[in-house]
């Protein structure tokens, strides 16, 4: 008998556990009305304590966000004792792993995916959200390679907006921000830029810029903001990780500036996209059709049900028949 009774209710087959974390596990899972391959973070509320409040600041930040680029939300189903979170599965596994298979990678396919973080942070601060956790390890691959940036639990959506300042240190050292890590106040967008920087150093050089297995020393790096600058580094590559690894906040360059950074157009001829996605909540007649025939219920019925994004089994079923769509599957309910 499954462990989880209510997620077999909800329409739900339970796979195996594919990571763990402070907040409980994540495990693949499939939906079985789709067929679609989904990752449902798990957690226990009544183990989750201080750490309560992150989880409902990561969903709500979900809720919000809809880009190519950042782990797509279908359902959050809740009950007594657990809160049931229900992604994009990404298949293709961490960018970290991907760095340490190849050793490192060429300039052109840092820059494939750099500029894929670039299009989302850029979106994530124009909708006054900061990631303030960017890491590599935060930053996923799906079956065809893009980029899914998850974890949102550290964000901040100041309330002033992007130009107030934000005091909380977090984060992981290895990546934060010397003002972050020095506890003044600081700006969500400039230390996001900071762990872009490191992401990708960690790119092109396959290591990190600043690492010690003592914590003091490490900070020190940081602080300095001096690292080594391999051989293989083309004057363009360096230039660019001068103007992220700025210690100096004010110097560091904005993601307005890094848009339009030269060396992140080479070979593509423009910028990264910065298009707005949240028109992605369009209305789609064929998957609508497909819910209504299934339900036997008018699809207007259905569209101004699925239209409030309560993120319950319709809007899950909704995104995952749109999810099919994208990738030319079959558009059929079991
Ligand atoms: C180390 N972390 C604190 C947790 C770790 C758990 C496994 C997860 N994962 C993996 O590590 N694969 C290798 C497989 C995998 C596949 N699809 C995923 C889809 C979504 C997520 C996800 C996880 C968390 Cl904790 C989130 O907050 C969000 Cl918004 C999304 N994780 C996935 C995931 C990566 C993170």
């Amino acid at each position: 008998m499954s462990r989880y009774p209510t997620l077999r209710s909800c329409g739900y087959e339970l796979d195996r556990t594919i990571g763990t974390g402070g907040f409980g596990k994540v495990k693949l899972a499939t939906h079985t009305l789709t067929g679609e391959k989904v990752a449902i973070k798990i957690m226990d509320k009544t183990k989750l304590g201080k750490d309560l409040p992150r989880v409902k600041l990561e969903i709500s930040a979900l809720k919000n966000l809809s880009h190519p680029n950042i782990c797509k939300l279908y359902q959050v189903i809740e009950t007594e004792s657990h809160c049931y979170v229900v992604m994009e599965y990404c298949s293709g596994g961490e960018l970290f792993d991907h760095i340490v298979e190849k050793s490192r990678l060429s300039e052109m396919e840092s820059r494939m995916f750099f500029r894929q973080i670039i299009s989302a942070v850029s979106y994530l601060h124009d909708n006054g959200y900061a990631h303030r956790d960017l890491k590599p390890e935060n930053v996923l691959l799906d079956r065809e390679q893009n980029l899914k940036i998850i974890d949102f639990g550290l964000c901040a959506k100041p309330q002033g907006g992007m130009d107030s300042l934000l005091l909380t240190s977090c984060g992981s050292p290895t990546y934060a921000a010397p003002e972050l890590i020095q506890g003044v106040k600081y700006h969500g967008s400039e230390v996001d830029i900071w762990s872009m920087g490191v992401i990708l150093y960690a790119l092109l050089c396959g290591c990190l810029p600043f690492e010690s297995d003592n914590i003091d020393e490490l900070f020190k790096k940081i602080l300095k903001g001096k690292y080594i600058e391999p051989g293989w580094l083309s004057s363009g590559s360096k230039r660019l990780l001068r103007r992220m690894l700025c210690v100096d906040p004010l110097k560091r360059i904005r993601i307005s500036e890094l848009i339009n950074d030269p060396w992140i157009s080479l070979g593509f001829g423009c910028p990264p996209s910065t298009k707005n996605h949240n028109v992605d909540r369009c209305k789609d007649t064929e998957c609508l059709e497909v819910i209504s025939q299934y339900c036997e219920i008018d699809k207007e019925i259905i569209w101004s049900r699925i239209s409030k994004w309560k993120y319950d089994s319709e809007t899950a079923t909704y995104l995952l028949l749109l999810n099919k769509k994208k990738y030319g599957a079959p558009l059929v309910l079991k």
